[in-house]
This record gives structure tokens, C-alpha cells and sequence, in this order.
């Protein structure tokens, strides 16, 4: 039996818009067994998916379709195993909210991509499984933020200009194979060795992330359609000179909360995605050092609706806030206080129950 868990990750923190993600501390744990003296079951692809946690009424059950045995079955045939092992039950508990911009997805394809690695013992090591990862969803920022764990920058390798066309590379297309349909038995298009890059920063052990979470879901992909298709020079520059900031003065003990705050200011994705989150702007710009003590910089995490606020306490009053001025939109939420979570994914071997 194998444990797999996955962090969380919110991925632009401001600025970092498809390039900066933080491993957060609430993982998916996918618990793998195997029983190979069971029957073989093609119907099935030799796999019975159970989900327990947040969202289960919408998650698809059937191994084909499930976002995470899908991308585990198309690592899979990338090495010539056209099914799971026989007997293999994979049980998903995922408490990460899904649809609400703390990679629920980036963790799920992330999770695929090791439990193909485990289920077909391939072995493969995190670079490589970084590859396969961005074949399925092409962000960077959460996939190798949920997979190396901590606060990450990363960049894509210029691709050819088609691919670099589609900004999301859909499952259908990496598994060549109607969802639920026969199998072809052709071998999906392998990734190339390297595609994406990425680099550690320090994290201030002061600093925690308190995530308030609204109860309504924005698909990153609907996030991602109210994005102009170009930028004026000003805006990007607005975005580079906080970006370079950013990262050294999230590691510096103690933190400076109002270099944090400005360096933590977007023009490129947080201004459209206001158009899909009432009362984001208004948040974004009253909730600050100086009106909340403990409060280093505030924004949308991910593609939202969840708000990321960094802060060194006052978590109560921070949260408070802004729930109540999400309320007045008819919005309610959750919120947590979370930490960086330092190992990304892992992967145990424990002796079968
Ligand atoms: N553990 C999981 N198992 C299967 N599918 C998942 C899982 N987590 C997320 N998904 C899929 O990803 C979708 C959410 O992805 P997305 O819109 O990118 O939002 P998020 O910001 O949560 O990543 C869900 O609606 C679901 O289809
Ligand atoms: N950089 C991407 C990240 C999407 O993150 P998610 O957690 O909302 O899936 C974007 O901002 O679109």
C-alpha cells in the first residue's frame, strides 16, 4: 500500500501571474493497494476509484475520466502499460476546495502523475514527473510548487507556436482516447525532457498565509478567458519591478510589511478577474498593513475567488474583514490559516492493513 500527498498551492501571489506558486499546508492523499491476485477487470482498466472529501457529488468515479487516474494512466501508457495493475484501488481524500484558485487541479494531475509512477513502477524522478505533469496542465506556478513543495518560481521552455497557442493542454488530447470509449492502442504523445524550470526561494518562518475561501467555484479556465490576449508597456512593467521585489522580501526576517504590500500589486490578472468575484477590488485595496495590524500584503489566490492574505497574526481580524465584506455581496466563506508546506509531494510505501 502507498500514501501519496500533495500540498495545495496558490500560485501568482500578486504580481508572479503564471509564475510564482506556494506550497500550502492541506494536502490530497491518494492511498494506493493493489491486490494482484484479483481478476483481471479491462472494463475497468483494472481500477476502482473511491473519493472522500470536499466536492465528492461531482467528482467522476470511472478511472478513465477522473482527472487523476486519467493523468496516472496516461504516464502509464506512455511506457507501454496500456492498463493500472490488476487489482489496484486507489482511494482519493481531497479537502482542498476545488474551483477556488488553491490548485485542487495542479494537485490532482501531480497526484496522477505519481501514482502512474508508483502503480507502474517506472521510477522516474521529480524532474522528469515535472514534465508529464505540464502535459496535462500547463502552470507551472502550481504543478511544481504542489510537486517540490515551498515558495517557487518557474518558467515554461519556449514551446513551438502552436502549443504555445493553447494555454491548457486538455487530457483528451495527451490520452488519445474517447473518455470511457475503447482503447486504441495508440501511445500518447510523450513529453519532451525538460519543459519546465523552477527555483526555491526562501520563505520567512514568520510569515503564515490565511486563505479566505468563498463558497461559490471560478474554473481556472473561465479565469483565464477574461485575460486580455496583450499588455500595455506600463502595465508590465508595474508588474516586473514589484515581481523582482517580491521574492527577497518574502524571505526577510523580519518582514517589512510595507514593502510586502506593494510588492504583493497586480495590473495584469487581479483587475479582469474582479469582473467573476464581487467585492474584490474593494478587498484588495482597504485590507492593509494599516488598517490590519499583522498584515504584510493581500491578494487573489491562484485564479480565485479565494483571497490570500500574508500575514504574521491578527488572523481573527484579518479574516473577519473580509467575510464580512463578501457578505455583503451574499457571499459566504470558510477560512484558514495555513504554512508553507516544505516537502511537496510524497510518496510512503506502508505495509498493506
Ligand atoms: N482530487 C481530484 N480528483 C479528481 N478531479 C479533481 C480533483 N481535484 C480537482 N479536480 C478537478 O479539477 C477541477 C478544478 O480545477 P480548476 O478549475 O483548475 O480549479 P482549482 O483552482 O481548484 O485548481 C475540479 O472541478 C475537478 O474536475
Ligand atoms: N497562474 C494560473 C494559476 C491558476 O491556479 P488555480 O489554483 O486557480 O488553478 C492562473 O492564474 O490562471
Amino acid at each position: 500500500m502507498w500514501t501519496i500527498k500533495v500540498p495545495c498551492s496558490s500560485a501568482n501571489i500578486g504580481p508572479g501571474f503564471d509564475v510564482i506558486g506556494l506550497a500550502l499546508s492541506m494536502y490530497l492523499e491518494i492511498h494506493v493497494t493493489i491486490k494482484s491476485d484479483s481478476q483481471p477487470d479491462p472494463s475497468s482498466l483494472n481500477c476502482t476509484v473511491a473519493y472522500t472529501g470536499v466536492g465528492a457529488e461531482d467528482i467522476d468515479l470511472n478511472p478513465s475520466n477522473n482527472l487523476l487516474t486519467r493523468t496516472a494512466l496516461y504516464v502509464l501508457r506512455c511506457h507501454n502499460q496500456r492498463t493500472f495493475p490488476v487489482g489496484t484501488h486507489v482511494h482519493i481524500h481531497n479537502p482542498i476546495p476545488l474551483g477556488r484558485g488553491l490548485g485542487s487541479s495542479g494537485a490532482a494531475v501531480v497526484g496522477g502523475v505519481m501514482l502512474g509512477n508508483v502503480c507502474g513502477k517506472l521510477d522516474l524522478d521529480k524532474p522528469r514527473l515535472l514534465d508529464f505533469a505540464l502535459m496535462v496542465e500547463r502552470h507551472p506556478d502550481n504543478v511544481a510548487a504542489a510537486l517540490y513543495g515551498g515558495f517557487v518560481g518557474t518558467y515554461l521552455n519556449e514551446l513551438n507556436p502552436e502549443d504555445m497557442a493553447r494555454k491548457e493542454v486538455p487530457l483528451a488530447e495527451v490520452l488519445p482516447q474517447p473518455a470511457g470509449g475503447e482503447d486504441t492502442g495508440l501511445v500518447p504523445p510523450i513529453p519532451p525532457n525538460g519543459i519546465g524550470h523552477f527555483r526555491r526561494f526562501d520563505w520567512a518562518k514568520e510569515i503564515k498565509a490565511l486563505a479566505i475561501i468563498p463558497d461559490f467555484e471560478v474554473s481556472t479556465a473561465k479565469a483565464r478567458e477574461v485575460l486580455p490576449t496583450s499588455y500595455s508597456r506600463k502595465d508590465m512593467i508595474f508588474n516586473l519591478q514589484r515581481l523582482a521585489l517580491l521574492t527577497t522580501v518574502l524571505s526577510d526576517s523580519p518582514p517589512n510589511a510595507e514593502l510586502i504590500y506593494s510588492a504583493m500589486q497586480d495590473k495584469i490578472h487581479q483587475p479582469y478577474r474582479a469582473t467573476l468575484i464581487p467585492g474584490l477590488t474593494d478587498i484588495l485595496q482597504s485590507v492593509t498593513p494599516s488598517t490590519h495590524k499583522g498584515l504584510l500584503g493581500i491578494c487573489l489566490s491562484g485564479a480565485g475567488p479565494t483571497i490570500l492574505a500574508l500575514a504574521t497574526g491578527n488572523f481573527d481580524a484579518i479574516a473577519e474583514t473580509i467575510i464580512s465584506r463578501f457578505k455583503q455581496e451574499g457571499i459566504t466563506c470558510q477560512w484558514k490559516v495555513l504554512e508553507p508546506a516544505e516537502d511537496g509531494t510524497t510518496c510512503v510505501e506502508e505495509p498493506d492493513k
